[in-house]
């Protein structure tokens, strides 16, 4: 049974990828979704129908709320919400619940959200802080949006694919992880402030530990 590392782009799992091809390991296969949650349930969807891996790992970047996240710090997200999907209702986010468009507790939410109910996981990732995060389409830079997301949510990160990959795994009943470093903090965009390089330095270093141990436990 495969290991499935999925991630938006290459960039930010290639030092992995090229691990991998160096070891001519063919138990653990890349599935890069593209960036965005309708690509991610896309690219997941098709390929989780072929047939189901044993673990589906989603690793990325992310956007931290709070500067208690230090740039680099890795977590595992629990729970996830679409955050933009919904309705502007006389200057107000509405969101598919609010709007009874979707019904709390309808599979595959847990209330209102995405919860990963995967238990096992690897001894690697075991100390890392377990959070909520956000998606999104559009990455948060104004503060009333940010405030928003704060006030609705009580997020720890911002990403754009956590919650496709929470929805679609959960349809398809296969257990996933998701791994998310910080490499940048959700605020006014300014990409000079950004480390990129520290957050691709420190998932891959975890992701590398998390196939070597899987690999043992076989
Ligand atoms: O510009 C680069 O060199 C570069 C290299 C690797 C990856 C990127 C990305 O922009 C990845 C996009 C990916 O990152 C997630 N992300 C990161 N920060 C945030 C955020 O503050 N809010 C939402 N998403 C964020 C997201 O999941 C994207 O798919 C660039």
């Amino acid at each position: 049974m495969k290991l499935i590392v999925a991630a938006a782009t290459e960039a930010e799992i290639q030092p992995t990828t090229a691990w991998l091809q160096e070891s001519g390991r063919k138990d653990v296969e890349i599935l890069i979704t593209g960036i965005g949650g309708f690509s991610t349930a896309y690219a997941l969807g098709k390929r989780l129908s072929a047939n189901k891996p044993a673990l589906v790992v989603q690793a990325g970047i992310a956007g931290a709320f709070s500067r208690d996240l230090p740039l680099g710090q890795a977590a595992l997200v629990e729970k996830e919400y679409f955050a933009d999907l919904g309705a502007e209702d006389n200057g107000q986010f509405r969101d598919l619940f609010h709007i009874g468009l979707w019904k709390h507790d309808q599979h595959p939410f847990t209330h209102d959200y995405l919860l990963n109910p995967f238990e096992r996981v690897p001894d690697s990732l075991a100390h890392l802080p377990r959070l909520t995060a956000v998606s999104v389409n559009t990455v948060s830079g104004e503060a009333a949006t940010i405030e928003r997301l704060e006030r609705q949510y009580q997020p720890g990160l911002e990403s754009m694919e956590g919650a496709a990959l929470h929805y679609a795994c959960l349809l398809e009943n296969v257990p996933f992880l998701q791994l998310r470093t910080v490499s940048n903090y959700v605020e006014q965009r300014d990409k000079s402030k950004w480390d990129i390089p520290l957050a691709v330095r420190n998932l891959n270093g975890l992701l590398r530990q998390t196939i070597l141990e899987w690999n043992n436990e076989r």
